[in-house]
């Protein structure tokens, strides 16, 4: 029988880079996606919905939840835990879904190790640091204080972005969407590469 393989579509980018904003854009281009939904315990923002954007813990709760080991992926990002919950992520894998990951620098760097699916990863990032802070205070969800530590931590995480297939600048959101699904698509069909029967149902039809 036909064992179905999923596939894995990692974006990570500094806060304001236009994460959420893109993905919102592409997803009626993308068949058969998964979107990951992290826990977090973060505070919920105007406009986000529990079980939507995440699911908003308690502290208690997510430190629960690692010692019962739920998390593929766990790690604290500005001063908040976000992670990754293990069997959802399974069950859409085993169902040949695309799944998408929107995490930070150190969550890519665990699920490329844990993962053996083959994964596309993309780094985010706007043309420059001038217009990230831009977007952190024109989106309006942020106090200047978590602003300021979310800007001292994109000065880190950029230099990370050389670890990723590949780099889009969101500058033109159009113009970065349509890189984000051409990307998608390369994603599927670079899983196509670890497809164990393609030999035996090549030979055999
Ligand atoms: N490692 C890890 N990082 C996550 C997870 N969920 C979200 N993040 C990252 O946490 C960071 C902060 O997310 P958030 O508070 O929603 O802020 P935003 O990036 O400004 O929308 C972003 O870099 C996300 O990619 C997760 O499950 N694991
Ligand atoms: N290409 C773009 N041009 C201008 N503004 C953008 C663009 N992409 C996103 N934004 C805006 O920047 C802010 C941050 O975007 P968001 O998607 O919340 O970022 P992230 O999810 O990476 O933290 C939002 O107010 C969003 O509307």
């Amino acid at each position: 029988m036909e064992q179905k393989k999923g596939a894995i579509l990692i974006l990570s980018g500094p806060s304001g880079c236009g994460k959420s904003t893109l993905l919102k854009e592409v997803y009626k281009d993308i068949d058969d996606y998964y979107f990951s939904i992290s826990t977090t315990t973060r505070e919920m923002r105007v406009g986000e919905e529990h079980g939507v954007d995440y699911y908003f813990v308690s502290k208690e709760e997510f430190e629960k939840d690692i010692s019962e080991g739920n998390f593929l992926e766990y790690a604290n990002v500005h001063g908040n835990y976000y992670g990754t919950s293990l069997k959802p992520i399974m069950k859409a894998l085993h169902e040949g879904k695309l799944v998408i990951f929107d995490i930070d620098v150190q969550g890519h760097k665990i699920v490329c190790k844990k993962l053996n699916e083959v994964i596309t990863s993309v780094f985010i990032t706007t043309p420059s640091l001038k217009v990230l802070e831009t977007r952190l205070k024109n989106r309006q969800t942020d106090s200047i204080e978590v602003i300021e530590k979310r800007i001292l931590n994109a000065k880190e995480e950029i230099k990370s972005f050389s670890k990723y297939d590949y780099l889009i600048i969101n500058d033109d959101l159009k113009e970065a969407s349509k890189q984000l699904v051409s990307i998608a698509h390369a994603a599927r069909v670079k899983s196509k590469i670890s497809e164990e029967s393609i030999i035996e149902d090549w030979l055999s039809n």
